[in-house]
């Protein structure tokens, strides 16, 4: 099981390919056997992580590298949960309805976790646990969808390159130049054709 940040702390980011249960979404929903997958193969789909340091995130050196390295001019920050975040019911509707966006989705869990599920090349769903100190870029393009899991809270930093775009482009957006890009780049792997989207 290759699917975790590890060095002696908690795992803060792990992946694993998701049931066809139409069960509680906010559960593991985990295929049975598990069947987990490495940061590396997420990486290869274009979805990047870090292990940051949650506790001390305004003076982090590391998160200031990557902001200044990807260009992440913007941040704020989105709690979920039913006392934060106005319109609460529709908004969860909103993030589980499955979209892309035209730009990168960042996210840094500073309390609390959640599950960002995203589209392998076959179209199964990995399902990508972040807890506090995990951060995710997921890129532009990406039919994607997110979750608290079973403790209903998430705090999560977003950062964006210039004036945030936050729109959700439900499926089937397959048109978008954002999508097209998504497939050149990390789906047509090989020139000529589709590799096996779960290689
Ligand atoms: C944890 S931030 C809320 C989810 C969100 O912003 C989004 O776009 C999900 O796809
Ligand atoms: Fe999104």
């Amino acid at each position: 099981m290759g699917e975790v940040v590890k060095d002696g702390r908690e795992e803060v980011i792990q992946a694993w390919y998701m049931d066809d249960s139409e069960e509680d979404q906010r559960l593991p929903h985990h295929k049975d056997p598990k069947e987990f997958l490495s940061l590396d193969k997420l990486a290869e789909l274009g979805v990047l992580s870090w292990r940051l340091d949650a506790d001390n995130y305004e003076t982090d050196e590391d998160l200031k590298k990557i902001r200044e390295s990807r260009g992440y001019s913007y941040m704020d920050f989105c709690e979920v949960c039913p006392e934060k975040l106005p319109n609460y019911e529709v908004k969860v509707k909103s993030f589980f309805e499955e979209h892309l966006h035209t730009d990168e989705e960042i996210r840094y869990c500073v309390a609390g976790s959640g599950y960002f599920d995203v589209r392998d090349r076959n179209e199964a769903w990995i399902r990508v646990w972040v807890k506090k100190g995990g951060m995710i870029v997921l890129p532009a393009g990406i039919y994607h969808r997110f979750t608290v899991d079973s403790d209903n809270y998430i705090k999560a930093m977003r950062l964006f390159v210039g004036e945030p775009v936050w729109t959700p482009y439900n499926r089937p957006h397959d048109h978008l130049p954002a999508r097209k890009e998504y497939i050149d780049n990390f789906v047509k792997v090989n020139e000529g054709g589709v590799i096996d989207a779960s290689a």
